[in-house]
C-alpha cells in the first residue's frame, strides 16, 4: 500500500479483498454492538510468542498498520457514497447517518469511540 494518501491506491477492487477476509474471520451471527467492546480480541488471548515490550510493540505496530489502511479504505468509500449523493441531486453531507455513526462508536467504545467516530467522519467528508 502507498504511504502517499493519494486515492488512486483506494479503489473499489482493493476494498473488495478485504471486505471478504473480514466476512471469512467473522462470526456466523455478529454480536450486537453494546456487546462487542465485552469480547477480548483475539490479540489478546492468543498465545502470540515472545511476551515483552518490542514483540508487543511490533503487535501493535501491525495493528496500527491495519487500522490505518482500514481507515484509508472507509475515507474512500465513504467519499464515494458522497459523490453518488451529489451525483443524484443531494447535499454532501447526511447528518442523521452522521448520528448513527457515532452511537455506534460511542456505544462500543464509551467517550472516546466518540472523539473516534468524529475523527473518521472528518477524514471521510473534511472539517464542518
Ligand atoms: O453514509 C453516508 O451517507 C456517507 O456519506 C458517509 C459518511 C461517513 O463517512 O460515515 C460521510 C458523510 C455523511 O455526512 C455521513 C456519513
Amino acid at each position: 500500500m502507498s504511504s502517499t494518501g493519494s486515492t488512486t491506491d483506494l479503489t473499489a477492487p482493493a476494498e473488495q479483498a478485504p471486505a471478504g477476509a473480514l466476512a471469512t474471520a467473522a462470526p456466523a451471527v455478529p454480536a450486537p454492538a453494546t456487546e462487542a467492546a465485552n469480547v477480548p480480541a483475539p490479540e489478546a488471548s492468543a498465545p502470540a510468542g515472545p511476551t515483552g515490550v518490542l514483540s508487543g510493540r511490533e503487535r501493535i505496530d501491525a495493528l496500527d498498520a491495519e487500522l490505518i489502511a482500514l481507515i484509508q479504505r472507509r475515507v474512500a468509500v465513504s467519499g464515494g457514497i458522497q459523490a453518488a449523493r451529489i451525483a443524484e441531486g443531494g447535499r454532501r453531507l447526511d447528518l442523521r447517518r452522521e448520528t448513527e455513526v457515532i452511537g455506534r462508536y460511542t456505544r462500543a467504545l464509551g467517550r472516546p469511540g466518540t472523539a473516534v467516530a468524529m475523527a473518521l467522519l472528518e477524514l471521510g467528508r473534511g472539517r464542518v
